[in-house]
């Protein structure tokens, strides 16, 4: 392997969750097709927002989940389909370290049998040698080796995830996924831990996947970082670029949030994203980010209108859309057969008081009544249809290519694209909001 070649490479992995439950359903897309490279040596950091799929994709990456589609290459080798001996064997090269170390070990082993059982499992060495490789771990890690007869409820939180880190790096991984390794720590511990980290990167030479939602830590730790939406890699390079010239609506979204100065360098005002993500067991069939994106493009005909009636119109198509598919329709469904009675408000009244509320044009009333018309009166698909007629957008109705900004730096919206790329309007837009 040459040392530009990637430790680990993934591509059009997707990772979902078959529920088994009373209605029928829709597995739950956790990780919904990402590709990206980690290089050896370096830490890849890995942001977005709660139930995004972090977790999925970095337990994914090291086989604790099956992938349902793609491809995860360790050193050139797709690891996805790895059985028996050669599974086993390769586990020893990866490893992982949970957010809470309270939950993560087993209270009733010593910290040594903690921080050996991996050595065991991985047959490391001759069975004699292994106590001094424990002792000499706790020692790296910042723990005493006497500390090996104690028990983990005897130890801080901090010490606990040393005792985890130890545990993790026992048999001598090369990448390491870290979830969320210090957001249940004490701030004054937290850096403590960080730095440990790091130390054992540079003198291991370790690879590390980062996962947090604190934006600072990840920018004060990632040589590069991706940020993730709805099972999706929706931004992706170099750590200082992404923060200081984020591409991707959702990635401006995700920074204006962070306070001071570890904010993006050209936005200062904060933008508030409407409601919140979509159900990832019907994620949108265009850009995952469509129904939330403050610099959506607009279809042709509708570009004028004022940021509050395409808010309205937004929320017009998301009942419209619950109530035809999806968890709700299924719920009204099954209802129905029970003979139960389901619907509140009219589709038609839903959209008087919207755009009322709005105060939107004639065009948008007269079209949306069409539609609710149609929808009241038992066509739902047909009125689907016709709202994505009228209003729908590219951001709806395809899946953005991927974008190369510069070297590395890749980002996918429709926005980059020359057609659509009226940012300077968007933006005035996004930070009127
Ligand atoms: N074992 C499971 N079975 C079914 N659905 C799951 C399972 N684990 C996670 N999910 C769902 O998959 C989606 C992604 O969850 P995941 O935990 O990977 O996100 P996350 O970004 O790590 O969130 P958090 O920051 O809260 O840990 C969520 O909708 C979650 O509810």
């Amino acid at each position: 392997m040459s040392a530009d070649d990637p430790l680990v490479s993934v591509d059009g992995l997707r990772t979902y969750y078959e529920e088994s439950g009373f209605l029928p359903s829709e597995p739950v897309k956790a990780v919904d097709g990402v590709s990206f490279d980690v290089r050896p040596g370096e830490t890849l950091g890995l942001v977005g927002e709660s139930g995004c799929g972090k977790t999925t994709l970095g337990r994914t990456l090291v086989r604790l989940e099956r992938s349902t589609a793609g491809r995860v290459e360790f050193d050139g080798a797709d690891v996805t389909a790895l059985e028996g001996d050669a599974l086993r064997e390769w586990r020893e090269r990866v490893a992982i370290v949970f957010q809470n170390p309270h939950s993560s070990l087993n209270e009733r082993l010593t910290v040594g049998e903690i921080v050996r059982e991996p050595l065991d499992v991985h047959d490391w060495g001759e069975p004699g040698e292994r106590p001094d490789r424990v002792r000499s771990l706790l020692d790296r890690v910042g723990l005493q080796r006497e500390h090996y007869y104690r028990y983990p409820h005897q130890f801080s939180g901090g010490q606990r995830q040393r005792v985890a880190i130890a545990r993790a790096l026992a048999a001598e991984p090369e990448f390491v996924v870290l979830d969320e390794p210090v957001s249940a720590l004490d701030v004054s511990v937290q850096a403590k831990i960080l730095n440990l980290l790091a130390d054992l990167q540079e003198e291991i030479g370790l690879t590390y996947l980062f996962i947090a939602h604190d934006l600072s830590v990840v920018r004060h730790i990632s040589d590069r970082v991706a940020v993730m939406y709805l099972g999706n890699v929706a931004e992706i390079g170099p750590t200082e670029r992404v923060f200081g010239s984020p591409e991707h609506p959702y990635t401006h979204a995700l920074l204006s949030a962070i306070p001071g100065d570890a904010g993006p360098d050209e936005f200062t005002d904060r933008i508030t994203l409407r409601g919140t993500p979509p159900s990832p067991v019907d994620p949108p069939a265009g850009c995952p980010f469509t129904d939330r994106c403050p610099m959506k493009i607009r279809p042709e005909g509708w570009e004028d209108l004022d940021p509050a009636v395409w808010g309205a119109i937004a929320e017009f198509g998301t009942v419209i859309e619950a109530r035809e598919s999806g968890v709700e329709a299924r719920i009204r469904e099954l209802k129905n057969r029970l003979g139960l009675a389901t619907e509140r408000e009219t589709a038609s009244a839903v959209a008087d008081r919207l755009f009322a509320e709005a105060d939107a044009p004639t065009a948008v009333r007269s079209t949306s009544e069409r539609i609710a018309e149609r929808f009241d009166a038992g066509d739902r698909e047909g009125a689907r249809g016709a709202f994505d007629d009228a209003f729908a957008s590219v951001c709806d109705r395809s899946v953005p290519p991927t974008t190369t900004h510069a070297t590395d730096h890749r980002s996918h919206c429709h926005r980059h694209d020359d057609a659509y790329e009226d940012t300077d309007r968007f933006r005035r837009e996004v930070l009127e909001r």
